[in-house]
């Protein structure tokens, strides 16, 4: 169990939260001399620096772009005195890809992992009514022991670079929201939520942890603000007679508070949206509330010009904007955990997510895409590293399941995204991955994960774990592209006809598919990398779906444009994306309007 509360932050009664995103100080260390000349305490000659954002684009110069090691922020925060008698904690949505958080000088935690809350409790260390001084020290260095996958090298300049096993630039820094919180020294630390539905109506079983020992009570209320519900202890069941339940495109959120009881005396209060629905896969179908989806929509990520991978309301509200309007019901939040606000958004437009671990680059490749489908095999999971890169790995999907768990956008996780499954080790390392997954999710929703190419039925050794199976494939891409589709087509055509012999009777979705394409580029008759071919590319994949009753989604690789490491095959990152960069679309985007709305 993890000895900290990922609960997102709120204000009221008895917690308070204060936003701290704004122009923090900043400092590269690229001689990892902070430490000993006390940069903990006070940062000398800092620059300053916009929290949350990726720190690489705002430079001009590549060593700032492309920095690789040590780095510090600084920020200070006056503490009133009202908070004396509360416990504080200071909560950073996530910051890449470890850290050290100090307050007034002190270490208050260690973070490994760059896509999920780092929560220090400072409670001990700020001074009530006066102004305190919080320093994080952070790395981006990339190795096989933790997530995401890469390696550094050190260049002739001494200057570390990032060798990244994936196909995503390795932005890095504090690059979503920070929060001051106070809450009671006895407080609610999580809480979850499971349905079931009988007719009109519905069962809301609920479970409250809470760190000391008085009375605990749940109250539920509909969107008419009227209570629903009410019950006390620390877990219960409450009926909801025509419930309204949350579906996809048509969401409904209920309100649940969660209150601490010393008597008549309120001692905490959390409250949170929460969705009644279930999620099942019943033979080759994918199930919300007892209806089966077929799940449209992309691989996403979170990036965009200037802040990088930095959390941005307006980017969210534009890239849901562009969702509905192509007729999306699903994302994948490739290929890591994304920002609380994502599923807190996707939750008010009913949109499914596949919520993704940063499992990525576990083949050594820097170009895994490339390497894909040649046979080439790193005998990764052979490794010595492998014992501490699994330690990372559960740690990132208990994390991940904690901290996601009662969304009711999230219907599946995924704990991977394209390692090598071919070897026995491979087998060993994901059965321990899916055993330790299935045990944290009180709603038992389906686990996955995304196989590249080299994952052919006949020598997969994982495929086995998931209850659906997530394919990324590139026939017509990267394998027989351009004037070859039409054999990319028939061997495209044996790997599914392979998988259909095999009657596993369980749904698959297409977790990657897609064509660089250049918005500016067009040719008759067409050429890769012009719109045409995008477009004769997604026709192709499609007809090939419409052939198989078990691939239940198509997830198209990528939602937009996205920055990566400079490259050969990377025209300033790359270009799959249905929408440029800047969420303007691409005429590919027109196509698969008109098919996902056909397909409602
Ligand atoms: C085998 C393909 C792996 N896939 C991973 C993803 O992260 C890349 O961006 C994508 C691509 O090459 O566009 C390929």
């Amino acid at each position: 169990m993890l000895n900290f509360s990922e609960l997102y932050p709120c204000s009221n009664q008895a917690r308070m939260a204060q936003l701290l995103d704004g122009m923090w100080k900043f400092r590269f260390d690229p001689e990892e001399k902070g430490l000993q000349e006390g940069w903990q305490h006070k940062l000398p000659d800092p620059i300053s620096m916009p929290v949350p954002a990726s720190f690489s684009d705002f430079f001009t110069t590549k060593e700032e772009r492309d920095y690789c090691g040590d780095f510090w922020y600084e920020t200070e925060v006056f503490v009133p005195r009202e908070w004396e008698k509360q416990e504080v904690e200071i909560r950073f949505g996530s910051i890449t890809h470890r850290a050290g958080v100090y307050c007034n000088g002190s270490l208050t935690t260690t973070h490994e992992g760059g896509f999920l809350p780092v929560i220090a409790r400072v409670t001990d260390h700020v001074k009530f009514g006066e102004v305190n001084t919080f320093i994080v020290k952070a790395n981006n260095e990339l190795n096989e022991e933790s997530l995401p996958c890469g390696a550094t090298a050190v260049l002739s300049d001494g200057r570390k670079l990032a060798r990244p096993y994936f196909d995503f630039f390795n932005y890095s820094g504090i690059q979503r929201s920070v929060w001051l919180v106070s809450k009671p020294i006895e407080s609610i630390e999580d809480y979850s939520v499971e349905y079931e539905l009988n007719g009109e109506d519905a069962v809301v079983h609920y479970e409250i942890r809470t760190n000391g020992n008085h009375e605990v009570s749940f109250e539920l209320f509909d969107e008419e603000k009227q209570q629903v519900a009410k019950c006390t202890g620390r877990q219960g069941s409450v009926i909801i007679p025509k419930a309204h339940l949350w579906n996809v495109g048509k969401a409904y959120l209920y309100q649940a508070v969660m209150r601490i009881w010393n008597g008549e005396t309120l001692i905490d209060e959390y409250s949170s949206k929460i969705g009644i629905r279930t999620v099942k896969i019943e033979g080759i179908e994918i199930q919300i509330n007892g209806k089966a989806v077929y799940l449209k929509g992309f691989g996403k990520h979170e990036d965009f010009e200037v802040i990088g991978r930095g959390f941005n309301w307006g980017v969210l509200k534009r890239d849901f904007e562009c969702m509905k309007w192509i007729g999306a019901n699903c994302f994948r939040t490739s290929h890591y955990p994304y920002a609380e606000e994502w599923y807190q958004f996707a939750d008010e437009e009913g949109f499914l997510i596949i919520d993704e671990v940063p499992a990525v680059g576990m083949m050594r490749s820097t170009r895994n895409f490339a390497d894909a489908g040649t046979g080439k095999f790193t005998r990764f999971f052979e490794t010595p590293t492998v014992p501490n890169l699994l330690k990372a790995h559960l740690q990132a999907v208990e994390e991940m399941i904690v901290r996601d768990k009662n969304h009711p956008s999230v219907i599946a996780w995924s704990l991977f995204n394209e390692p090598e499954t071919t070897s026995e080790q491979s087998k060993d390392y994901f059965t321990t991955v899916f055993n330790a997954a299935r045990a944290l999710d009180p709603q038992k929703r389906p686990m996955t994960g995304a196989f590249e190419k080299n994952s052919q039925p006949e020598i997969c050794q994982c495929y086995q774990l998931c209850d659906f199976i997530c394919l990324n494939r590139y026939y017509g891409w990267y394998i027989k592209g351009g004037p070859e589709l039409v054999d990319a087509r028939e061997a495209f055509l044996i790997e599914m006809n392979k998988w259909k012999d095999k009657n596993l009777n369980i749904p698959f979705v297409f977790t990657e598919f897609g064509t660089d394409t250049l918005a500016a580029e067009h040719k008759l008759p067409s050429i890769m990398w012009s719109q045409e071919y995008q477009n004769e590319y997604l026709d192709m994949n499609f007809e090939i779906f419409d052939q198989f009753d078990f691939i239940q989604g198509e997830l198209v690789w990528n939602f937009a444009d996205f920055q990566t490491t400079e490259g050969i095959m990377r025209v300033n990152g790359n270009k799959k994306g249905i929408f440029n960069r800047a969420r303007q679309p691409k005429s590919a985007a027109f196509v698969l309007k008109k098919r996902w709305e056909s397909l409602d």
